[in-house]
């Protein structure tokens, strides 16, 4: 399923965050890039319909979220894991997600079935009946990833979900998004550049109220080819997009 977003505007009071941003999503992987204060938080806000559309057009497939219609049957086909979730720390693992099934319109027979499928995706199954305390930070992401699959969503939107994991956990949660992605279209906000490297086909960089590079890592990489660096230590996606956001794209 693509998001097609075209000529959108958005301001807290006089804070303009995005100015006219227009940006095209297809299914995989693409990791939204750009400084603190961006406006990546605020661009996914719209995209999941917690904040209104007011200028410019979303469309998510065929649902277009200018009209209370296209917003509803929208929240039918996106799971949202925002930077900051809340987990009821007494209640089981499986109850979470059969909950947020529920939450999300799975008919009530169904939620449990459909919270194991998604447990089993996450590999949690086998901490079914744990209660959400009891799981280490990495779980905890992995539950709230379940959470957001138990429903089947086609498009799915996380910020910065490896943020605070030690390396090991990075690790097997990347593993975890590249498994989910297979089906569905995943827009993964982060700061972390070789998370983009390691798991995303398409890169977004969005600064200025606007989208300002859209492609793959390698078309971002292939620009510091002939460019001297700004710094050295460093992976070459990371250098790149350093020098994009110093610099912009080279002239000629
Ligand atoms: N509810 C709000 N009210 C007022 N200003 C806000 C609100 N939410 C965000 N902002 C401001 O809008 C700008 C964009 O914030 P946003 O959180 O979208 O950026 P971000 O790219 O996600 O940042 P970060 O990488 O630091 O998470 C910032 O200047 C922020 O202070």
């Amino acid at each position: 399923m693509d998001i097609r977003v075209e000529g959108v505007s958005y301001a807290y009071g006089t804070r303009q965050v995005l100015s006219g941003l227009t940006w095209h999503v297809r299914p995989g992987i693409t990791g939204l890039l750009g400084p603190n204060g961006a406006g990546k938080t605020t661009l996914l806000s719209l995209l999941v319909t917690m904040n209104r559309v007011r200028t410019g057009s979303v469309l998510v497939g065929e649902h277009d979220l200018s009209s209370p219609a296209g917003r509803q049957g929208a929240r039918q086909v996106i799971g949202y894991l925002p930077e900051r979730f809340s987990l009821v720390a007494a209640m089981r693992v499986r109850d979470t997600v059969a909950y947020a099934a529920w939450l999300n319109g799975v008919p009530y027979a169904e939620c449990l079935p459909a919270a194991r499928r998604a447990l089993d995706r996450v590999g949690l199954a086998e901490r079914e009946r744990s209660r959400a305390r009891a799981l280490s930070g990495g779980m905890r992401q992995r539950l709230g990833i379940a959470a957001v699959l138990a429903h089947d969503p086609a498009v799915v939107i996380m910020d910065e979900p490896t943020v605070g994991l030690d390396p090991s956990q990075r690790l097997q949660l990347r593993e975890m998004i590249h498994e989910v992605s297979r089906d569905r279209t995943v827009v993964l906000s982060t700061h972390l550049v070789e998370d983009v490297a390691h798991l995303c086909d398409e890169v977004a960089i969005i600064d200025d109220g606007q989208m300002q590079f859209s492609g793959s890592a390698d078309k971002l990489t292939a620009m510091i080819d002939d460019a001297p660096s700004d710094s050295a230590r460093g992976s070459k996606l990371e250098r790149a997009y350093d020098h994009f956001l110093r610099h912009g794209w080279p002239e000629g």
